[in-house]
């Protein structure tokens, strides 16, 4: 591919001043997985919603396979959300149906996609649980009966289903114990590779960071300071706010 998967040019959004994210732009690569950093309130999430299509930005544009994505219909941008880009949340049930059984929760991505057996559905949700590491006996419980790390890979499993080009994450290991974290982050990084997706990821976590992602986005009150591949921002930070973020980390 001789073009970007997703281009950002110039976008901004704010609430107040400092509130929100400024002149941001970047393109990502089918495959790669950009990390954005920073402290609390520097306007990862907020940049987030904006890329995936859940915030109109106030400037600025987001051009998705050659189509800019504030520009096609509502309905459009939906049924991209529905296939073509998963999104995984800091909390899993904010990104699961709480009354529908785990099997279910994993077919109905499928069924956006056009799927109707309804064997074929149940046997892919079964694989589909295997592979995420979640007994495929627990195919008819509800989510709500998980524990964390369970339901952080029940919600992952339901956005890869549909094996999609690009999925977005806001920090996707935040909520789970440190063992339980590692596990989903192993797990998360095999997926990736064997899917060649496409991630943009939201942590404050720079080990995080370091594990999955190609590159770096570093934000400080709303503006990209410093950007590049991973282990020249981590291991030579230019700028003073990536150079406290790293020595920070190196202290704890
Ligand atoms: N809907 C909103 N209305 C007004 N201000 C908001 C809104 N959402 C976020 N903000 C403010 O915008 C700033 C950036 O918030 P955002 O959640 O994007 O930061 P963040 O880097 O993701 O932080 P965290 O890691 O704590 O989630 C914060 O000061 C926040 O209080």
């Amino acid at each position: 591919m001789t073009q970007p998967l997703l281009s950002v040019n110039q976008l901004s959004h704010l609430y107040a001043p400092g509130k929100g994210f400024q002149d941001v732009s970047f393109d990502l690569w089918p495959g790669e997985v950009l990390g954005i950093v920073g402290e609390s309130g520097s306007g990862k999430t907020t940049l987030l919603n904006a890329i995936s299509a859940r915030l109109a930005p106030q400037q600025g544009q987001v051009i998705y396979n050659n189509r800019d994505l504030y520009a096609i219909s509502e309905a459009e941008r939906r049924r991209l959300l529905r296939t073509e880009w998963g999104v995984v949340h800091q909390h899993p049930l904010d990104g699961l149906r709480r009354q529908v059984s785990a099997g279910g929760n994993i077919g109905e991505r499928l069924m956006a996609t056009g799927v109707r057996h309804y064997g074929d559905i149940r046997s892919c949700a079964q694989q589909w649980l295997t592979d995420v590491e979640i007994p495929p006996s627990r195919i008819d419980d509800l989510p709500t009966t998980f524990s964390g790390g369970m339901q952080q890979r029940l919600q992952i499993a339901r956005n890869l289903v549909t094996r999609p080009k690009l999925v977005f994450m806001d920090e996707p290991t935040g909520g789970l114990d440190v063992s339980v974290q590692a596990r989903l982050l192993d797990l998360l990084r095999s997926l990736v590779v064997e899917m060649n997706l496409a991630v943009v990821m939201v942590t404050h976590d720079l080990g995080v960071a370091r594990l999955l992602a190609n590159r770096l986005l570093v934000m400080k009150q709303g503006q990209v300071v410093e950007s590049g591949l991973t282990d020249r921002v981590l291991d030579d930070p230019h700028h003073p706010y990536t150079q406290l973020l790293v020595s920070s980390v190196l202290q704890n």
